[in-house]
């Protein structure tokens, strides 16, 4: 996968833009608050519809303007897609793929894909558990189209069923509907399970690799998937794993009506990461926290190109800082393989080291 070409009109700080890229690597260089972060934005948005730090489409629209336009020209599975997005006040985007409209982001996802990691991703360690399962969903639902229908059927069972005990005080009849939400949601939390364990085995050991080489072999990452406390092993068939959960279920009934909250499920699915025993989340400094989410970054990209044979787009966003010497020469030898963007400050000039196309950013211009 790869992005041969990126057009930007009015997109942040970026008037009228357009660049060709290397096939391996990009360096991009440019001092603060000049438009590295916004490029890497613009290639992850295309790739599938969401920006990674935008709460709405109207942010990314430059200020002075009424509308943003993005365009890619990107190569995957041997075949050229061109995908168009653009970006109103006021109104709902428009989506194409090769000239033709596309009704969701989905379509856009079918094109290329993209692992981000930026400073934020640091959350990926140190917050609650729905970071980590976000982190999970996302990678997931790329993969395995089966996982992304389940989470979808599982999310609006749950809202309903949220809704279903709220009001339950007021009308206690809606109380008959639960045991059928109960069993929908059993079955398909059921896929969840199955789906996430696998997904999170493969994690681990990558990203221990990863870890252990990025740390000269001193230090020991272990990520845990943690699930229901009556599923005994994530890994048994779905069938196992739908009678635990029913009677996961069944068991909390009463304190669900009690309480006339969904309690647990896999809904509060968690991974558990340690760095040689002890729990990352409370325990580990800023370079090692860097280091695992960024080794869990680089793992979910093999995932990828293990189950399509295609490397997703690595972006790499300030990547470096805080990291010694060692570690951030090991990520400069570790993200071959692929494209790569990778930005950094004018006076970091250890990327050059990695070959490629160097571009320098300055007030939402590029200039190669
Ligand atoms: N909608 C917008 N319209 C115009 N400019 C914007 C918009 N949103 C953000 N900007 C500007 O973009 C600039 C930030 O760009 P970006 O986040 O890409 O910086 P950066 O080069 O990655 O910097 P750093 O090295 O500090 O992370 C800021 O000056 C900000 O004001």
């Amino acid at each position: 996968m790869q992005i041969l070409e990126l057009e930007l009109q009015n997109f942040r700080n970026y008037g009228s833009q357009r660049a060709a890229f290397d096939p391996n690597c990009n360096v991009i260089f440019g001092e603060n608050a000049q438009g590295k972060t916004n490029l890497l934005e613009a290639i992850v948005y295309l790739s599938c519809g969401k920006s990674p730090r935008a709460r709405t489409d109207r942010e990314m629209i430059g200020f002075d303007a009424a509308e943003a336009v993005l365009e890619s020209r990107a190569l995957s599975r041997d075949r050229e897609f061109r995908t168009r997005v653009e970006l109103y006040r006021g109104r709902r985007r428009k989506m194409w793929v090769n000239q033709v409209p596309a009704k969701n982001s989905a379509a856009l996802s079918q094109v290329y894909h993209t692992v981000f990691f930026c400073p934020d991703d640091l959350y990926l360690i140190r917050e609650g558990a729905a970071a980590r399962r976000r982190f999970m969903d996302t990678a997931l639902c790329q993969l395995r189209p089966r996982y992304a229908a389940a989470l979808a059927e599982y999310h609006r069972l749950y809202d309903h069923k949220t809704r279903i005990l709220r009001d339950s005080e007021e009308r206690p009849d809606l109380l008959e509907l639960l045991p059928d939400f109960n069993e929908r949601m059993v079955r398909f939390g059921a896929v969840l399970i199955h789906y996430r364990q696998q997904f999170a085995e493969a994690l681990a050991r990558y990203a221990a690799r990863h870890h252990r080489e990025c740390s000269g072999g001193k230090e020991q990452l272990e990520i845990a998937y943690q699930t229901v406390s009556s599923v005994t092993d994530p890994a048994a068939d779905i069938e196992v794993l739908t009678e635990q959960l029913r009677a996961h279920m069944e068991s909390h009934q009463a304190a669900e009506r009690a309480s006339r909250m969904c309690l647990s499920g896999p809904h509060k699915d968690d991974l558990i990461i340690t760095i040689d025993g002890r729990e990352a989340k409370s325990f580990s400094s800023q370079g090692q926290t860097r280091t695992a989410a960024l080794a869990m970054k680089l793992a979910e990209r093999e995932i990828y190109q293990n189950a399509t044979g295609e490397y997703p787009v690595l972006l790499l966003d300030d990547v470096l800082s805080e990291l010694d010497p060692r570690r951030q020469e090991f990520v400069l030898n570790r993200i071959a393989g692929g494209q790569v963007f990778i930005t950094c400050c004018e006076d970091d000039r250890l990327p050059v080291l990695l070959g490629g196309k160097v571009f320098h950013v300055k007030q939402g211009t590029i200039s190669g």
